[in-house]
């Protein structure tokens, strides 16, 4: 039964349509959450994630699948949004090996209901890997392995994208593309983290790491040099370029007053916790490369290479251009004076019809 709460939901996220299923042998709930398909199939990744409530997984679903929209606009690919979250039991804990295999099963079949309506690709938790047993239940994924004929990992392409929109930040903030010297503290050293961290180590940047995984930390520190700092003290550590690629949320009524950057540029989906924040950050003169633009990266890997069958060489070329996009949202954020975040929406919108979020 729909509770009040859920209905509220629904109102407020303005998609298409969200499909769900439960699995009894883990206890999981399944999400596919269709946020638009006006450009063409939605697409986005599969999350295998725990909630403390199957709420949350699906307000997570419903949240990412609309920013998929926007980065779907906004690198002009022929796709709408979505994304699937596959909500673990926090209470039971992770899924078992033995487990794995019924469990993505599940999620192909309700995947299958969808006739491709849908598209699903790696996140957190799942990998190219993954998306081979899928495809071979349902045919609806990007980014198998590369010897199952798909792209197989974005991390780079997202990196690039990331590291790009690094340089087109310093440009707009610094007056000058240079990393040397620039202090840049990246927090979550993971896949795209620790690809970013190579990028600005041999840009000349002084880079500062950060993760609750100590073991990733520690790895990352011995092979470039760079120091570290505790996860509960990364976003208020002084720094001209603060970059997060762990979770979302990270900039909030909190985090916003105790940032000392000039610049924030990362990997990680919806860094706003909420719409208000854009204004916040606007308001202590930080510049924010929005999320939706500077993680593009691993959606041009897998369109262009997929869909568009361009070279590496192509995609790196339009990845490289996510810098310019910046630069242009930056410029429409300062002559309309509002958030770049909303400067970043407004041109998303204003390029290829996205209906109401
Ligand atoms: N992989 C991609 O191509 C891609 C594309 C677009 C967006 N993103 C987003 O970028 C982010 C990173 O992606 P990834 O593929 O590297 O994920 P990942 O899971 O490999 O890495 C995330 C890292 O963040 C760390 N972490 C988690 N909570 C933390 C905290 N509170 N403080 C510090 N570290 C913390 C984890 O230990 C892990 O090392 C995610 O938010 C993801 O949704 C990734």
């Amino acid at each position: 039964m729909m509770t009040d709460g859920d209905a509220e939901l629904y109102r407020g996220w303005g998609g298409e349509l969200v499909a769900s299923c439960y699995d009894e042998g883990t206890g999981a709930f399944m999400f596919i959450c269709v946020h638009s398909t006006v450009r063409g199939p939605a697409a986005g990744g599969i999350r295998l994630k725990a909630y403390d409530s199957p709420g949350d997984g699906l307000r997570d679903g419903m949240r990412l699948s609309r920013a998929m929209s926007l980065k779907m606009a906004i690198c002009g690919a022929p796709l709408g949004g979505g994304k699937a979250v596959i909500a673990l039991d926090s209470a039971r804990g992770d899924v078992s090996t033995g487990q794995r295999g019924p469990l993505l099963e599940r999620f192909a079949a309700l995947l299958a209901s969808l006739k491709g309506t849908y598209y699903g690709a790696p996140d957190m938790n799942t990998g190219p890997a993954d998306m081979d047993f899928i495809h071979a239940r349902s045919p609806y994924v990007f980014c198998r392995t590369e010897e199952r004929g798909g792209s197989g990992s974005t991390t780079q392409h997202t990196a690039l994208g990331v590291f790009c929109s690094i340089l087109a930040s310093a440009e707009f903030a610094f007056g000058s593309r240079s990393l040397a010297g620039k202090s840049v503290v990246v927090q979550g050293v993971g896949e795209v983290g620790a690809a970013l961290v190579g990028r600005l180590v041999r840009a000349g940047a002084r880079v500062t790491i950060s993760d609750v995984a100590e073991d990733r930390v520690a790895k990352l520190a011995a092979e470039f040099g760079v120091a570290s700092v505790a996860p509960e003290a990364a976003a208020a550590t002084d720094c001209d370029i603060f970059a997060p690629c762990a979770t979302g949320g990270v900039l909030n009524a909190r985090s916003i007053p105790e940032l000392r950057c000039a610049v924030v540029a990362g990997a990680a989906n919806n860094q706003l916790a909420t719409p208000e924040d854009d204004a916040r950050l606007h308001e202590r003169g930080i510049l924010y490369a929005p999320d939706f633009v500077a993680s593009a990266g691993g959606v041009l890997h897998g369109v262009g290479l997929e869909l568009w069958r361009w070279s590496e060489a192509q995609v790196d070329r339009a990845v490289e251009q996510l810098g310019d996009t910046l630069l242009e949202v930056f410029a429409k954020a300062r002559a309309e004076r509002i958030g770049t975040h909303a400067a970043a929406e407004k041109l998303a919108r204003a390029k290829l019809a996205v209906p109401r979020a």
